[in-house]
């Protein structure tokens, strides 16, 4: 396993990196960002992996996601993946919300897709171990979040590896991919056209067929113009609701699905993980 530093930039006491490296999950060159607080001078820290949403790289949340000052105080890793394979060879579709930026961390099974589009093996699999290899981070203590495609990322990753991920948390998610057009569009172009195949990677869904998790914080803004078309976070309160799951759902007044958002709260999830991921 090897990879090559990109860049690194001293931040906050600690650094901010970004890496490339051959991906076997998805057959190509994978670049991802790292942020390792001061705190890993001294020995293995806790992890946090950020997923990004549609259109996004590693890149969004690094340069516009306000993470680095918390991570620092409160001595966590954050680990930025990107959204998609890329490249020549890489198929893709003209549309946002399909393709190049938009794999919605599942493993195509379907063509064009299926040769690249790995990115559930990527994010739970070979960025995780890759990660564990090369930065002193202490994989017993993990943590996962995300934004809007990314947070319906860090949900189904979260549900499906309860022992793995100590803490879960998400921005403005689609917490139901089937029962919205984003999910509707992409779940048969990757998986095909039998719903039953989609469910591993609908959060309620998953959560109705049994799966369980503590306690969940959501952060959703009152002004984001996909939240009543895509992102419907009382399918998701309903959902834990009926399983007992404590989810935190806090509605912003008047914030929108952007960084500004997302950055206003990063905080308080860094917070949320760092509580969770301790000893
Ligand atoms: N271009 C699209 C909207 C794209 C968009 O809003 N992307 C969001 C994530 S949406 C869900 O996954 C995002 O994070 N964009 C990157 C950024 O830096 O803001 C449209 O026009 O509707």
């Amino acid at each position: 396993m090897t990879i090559e530093t990109v860049e690194t930039h001293k931040a906050h006491g600690g650094v901010q990196g970004v890496y490339r490296h051959r991906s076997a999950a998805t057959g190509g060159t994978m670049t991802f960002a790292v942020f390792m607080p001061p705190q890993a001078a001294a020995g293995p820290v806790p992890v946090v992996t950020y997923l990004s949403g549609l259109t996004c790289t590693h890149a969004n949340v690094m340069d516009k996601g306000e993470y680095r000052k918390a991570a620092a105080a409160l001595g966590l890793a954050v680990v930025c993946p990107d959204t998609s394979p890329r490249g020549e060879g890489v198929a893709n579709d003209d549309a946002y919300d399909l393709g190049q930026g938009a794999g919605f961390y599942v493993d195509a099974t379907e063509a064009p897709w299926a040769p690249h589009f790995n990115m559930w093996t990527y994010v739970t699999a070979e960025l995780p171990a890759l990660v564990a290899a090369q930065f002193a981070v202490d994989p017993a203590r993990q943590g996962i979040t995300g934004h809007s495609m990314g947070g319906h990322g860090a949900l189904t990753v979260a549900l499906r590896h309860p022992g793995r991920y100590r803490s879960v948390s998400a921005f403005a998610p689609i917490v139901a991919p089937m029962q919205v057009p984003w999910g509707q569009k992409a779940f048969p172009a990757y998986l095909g056209a039998d719903p039953a195949r989609w469910r591993g990677h609908d959060a309620v869904a998953l959560i109705e067929d049994g799966a369980r998790l503590p306690e969940i914080l959501v952060d959703q803004g009152t002004a984001d113009s996909f939240l009543d078309g895509q992102l419907k976070p009382d399918l998701l309160q309903a959902a834990c609701d009926k399983a007992g799951i404590a989810l935190t759902l806090r509605l912003q007044d008047g914030y929108d699905h952007s960084y500004h958002f997302i950055s206003s709260f990063m905080a308080d999830h860094l917070a949320w993980h760092a509580a969770r991921l301790k000893g």
